[in-house]
């Protein structure tokens, strides 16, 4: 068995990435964040404040009769933008791109910070990071792809994210015409309850790669690629016009500007992101100023191989190998 589901840009920026998910009886459908980079499948329900929830799809176990209280169970997550968010716990019926898993743990809010109530193009996340990372209490719930990895045909997800076009996650099958170049796996390791792993060498411009290695998280909830200082300083270095902004918390240029790419080395293959996709967004309607797509993770502490770097590549989620594959695209 598969599942196929196709996934779609939030705005210009490509900010975040919307994909429908079909929960309980009656099917409630509600557009959700696919989520790497957490455990939790937690939704906007009839259990969230009105004036939280105003804007956005809800779920009502109330009405679907397949729904059943977790009696006793909580849930509480703060993401690493201090996004966060809290309530209770059901089972139900769980539908995503044709492959349904019959007692999925759905997370009901009570509360949602600021940034999810503004974010009304979503109704929650879907984690599709390890288990380990689930924070329901008293005891830690699966993931859709965990409850559901054992019927696919093979233990593994794609994401295929695309700048401003349809996309999708690929749920126990690997479509390699997806892909323009061959797969390289690494090693992924999932302690933390990330996909994490480590880039052999990286390059600027299409330079030969070097041999600094790059550890990191391949994150499908976050929007840009963040990287140590250094990388970002030999980037730009090679962009004229950039600079740091302190408005706008990070490096912008003139949109006019030519960005060379930027290349890392995965699993014996080479991943080349176009300068076109480091181009995200002027940084207000308008401006002939940009944002940039490569931004430091200095202040985070973990590098983030977020939308920016993925839309590159054809990315293998492989839980039954432990393993990351990217292929370009
Ligand atoms: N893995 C990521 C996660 O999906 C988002 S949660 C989120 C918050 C507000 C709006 C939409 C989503 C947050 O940013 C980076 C990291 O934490």
């Amino acid at each position: 068995q598969t599942g196929s589901a196709n996934t779609n840009p939030s705005d210009s920026a490509d900010d975040e990435y919307i994909t429908n998910v079909s929960i309980g009886t009656p099917a409630q459908v509600l557009p959700l964040d696919f989520d790497t980079g957490s455990s939790d499948l937690w939704v906007f329900s009839s259990e969230t404040p009105k004036s939280s929830a105003s804007g956005h799809v809800t779920y009502s176990p109330s009405k679907s009769s397949t729904a059943k209280k977790l009696s006793g169970a909580s849930w509480s997550i703060t993401y690493g933008d201090h996004s966060s968010s809290s309530g209770d716990v059901y089972t139900d019926k769980v539908t995503v791109g044709g492959f349904s898993v019959s007692s999925q743990a759905v997370e009901s809010a009570t509360k949602v910070s600021t940034q999810f109530v503004q974010d009304t193009v979503i109704s929650g996340l879907l984690g599709l990071g390890f288990d380990v990372g689930n924070t329901v209490k008293p005891r830690a719930q699966k993931t859709w792809f965990s409850n559901a990895a054992n019927s696919l045909a093979q233990p593994l997800f794609t994401a295929d994210l695309k700048h401003q076009q349809t996309g999708s996650y690929n749920f126990g099958f690997i479509d390699t015409t997806l892909a323009k170049g061959p797969i390289g796996y690494t090693p992924a390791d999932g302690s933390e309850g990330y996909w994490g792993f480590t880039a052999t060498g990286y390059s600027v411009g299409g330079a030969k790669l070097n041999r600094n290695s790059i550890t990191g998280i391949a994150d499908t909830g976050t929007t840009l690629l963040l990287l140590d200082d250094d990388v970002v300083n030999a980037y730009y270095n090679n962009v004229e016009s950039a600079q740091y902004d302190d408005s706008q918390q990070g490096v912008v240029f003139d949109c006019s500007e030519d960005l060379p790419s930027f290349s890392f080395g995965v699993g014996g293959t080479t991943i080349t992101i176009p300068g076109s996709l480091i181009n995200l967004t002027p940084v207000s309607d308008g401006s002939s100023t940009c944002f940039g797509g490569l931004q430091s993770s200095a202040d985070i502490g973990i590098n983030i191989f977020g939308d920016v770097a993925l839309k590159a590549a054809l990315v293998v989620f492989d839980l039954g190998n432990e393993r990351l594959g990217w292929a370009q695209k």
